[in-house]
């Protein structure tokens, strides 16, 4: 499993978003931070790889084919993606809507295969003590946690998640993305998370992604690209990068003078 994005140009109307944007390859078991600041694009790439922004220019190339040219439904199966805002139909229980989620790799028969993975990525998230609340029960954080439930399910062979811990207290935003992670590692397949926390990014991913103003402005380990001078510029932020007893990247950030 890889991705490589080449030349890719994409926007709304006429207004030109992402301009002429490259990402080398992707390697299967990596997970990839989009980092930026309001704004640069990020919502905009992950919108352009499932299809949901139309492509000026440029080739997505997943594991080899071109994701570009191929049908919704295809897509569908190997990409899924987590919008920042999401939503579902408020009648149904967590577990329910997660089977739901299934409906666009599966379709509308339900096998128990589908059920056990249901089971599995909702105890995997430690959701499964809300298997039978209604979505309409859940405070802000549970629900960002069944949308994480309802894009995983899927085995998709790229997930996309759109800052899938702002919402979350800080005990979940670990454990969401340490799920994340593992689920990457074991499954073998890509993820791209977009990320206003650089900490996070810096714990948790393998490759970092800076884009502003729709361009990438760094690619990179995580200890490189936090540590250049664009990160400053960028966020208009003093930062200073310090290694924590762990072992782990602390990134120390003020408004500059
Ligand atoms: N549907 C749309 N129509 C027109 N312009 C849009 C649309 N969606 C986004 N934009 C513009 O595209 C630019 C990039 O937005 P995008 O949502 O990709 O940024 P982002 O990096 O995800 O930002 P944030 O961190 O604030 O979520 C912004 O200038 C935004 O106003």
């Amino acid at each position: 499993m890889t991705l490589e994005v080449g030349n890719l140009s994409a926007g709304y109307g006429r207004k030109m978003i992402l301009k002429d944007l490259n990402i080398p390859v992707i390697k299967p078991g990596q997970l990839v931070g989009i980092i930026g600041p309001n704004a640069a694009g990020k919502s905009t790439l992950f919108k352009s790889l499932t299809g949901l922004v139309k492509l000026r220019s440029g080739a997505i190339t997943l594991n080899g084919t071109d994701l570009a040219a191929q049908g919704r439904g295809q897509k569908a199966r190997r990409v899924a993606y987590m919008p920042q805002t999401y939503s579902c139909n408020a009648l149904l229980s967590v577990f329910e809507s997660v089977l739901l989620a299934l409906k666009q790799t599966s379709g509308w028969r339900v096998k128990a295969d589908n059920l056990t993975r249901v089971e599995t990525i909702l105890r995997e998230l430690g959701l499964s003590h809300l298997s039978s609340r209604g979505l309409s029960e859940l405070s802000g954080g549970q629900s960002q946690m069944v949308a994480v439930a309802r894009t995983m399910v899927r085995n998709p062979e790229l997930v996309l998640l759109d800052e899938p811990t702002s919402a979350l207290d800080l005990h979940h935003q670990l454990s969401i993305m340490t799920s994340v992670k593992k689920a990457v590692t074991s499954r073998e397949i890509i993820a791209m998370v977009a990320l206003h926390d650089l900490n996070l990014a810096a714990e948790f991913c393998d490759r970092l992604l800076l884009i502003r103003n729709g361009e990438i402005l760094a690619d990179g380990a995580p200890n490189v690209v936090l540590a250049m001078p664009e990160i400053k510029e960028t966020y208009r932020v003093e930062t200073s990068i310090e290694e924590t007893r762990r072992g782990s990247l602390y990134v120390d950030a003020h408004l500059s003078a």
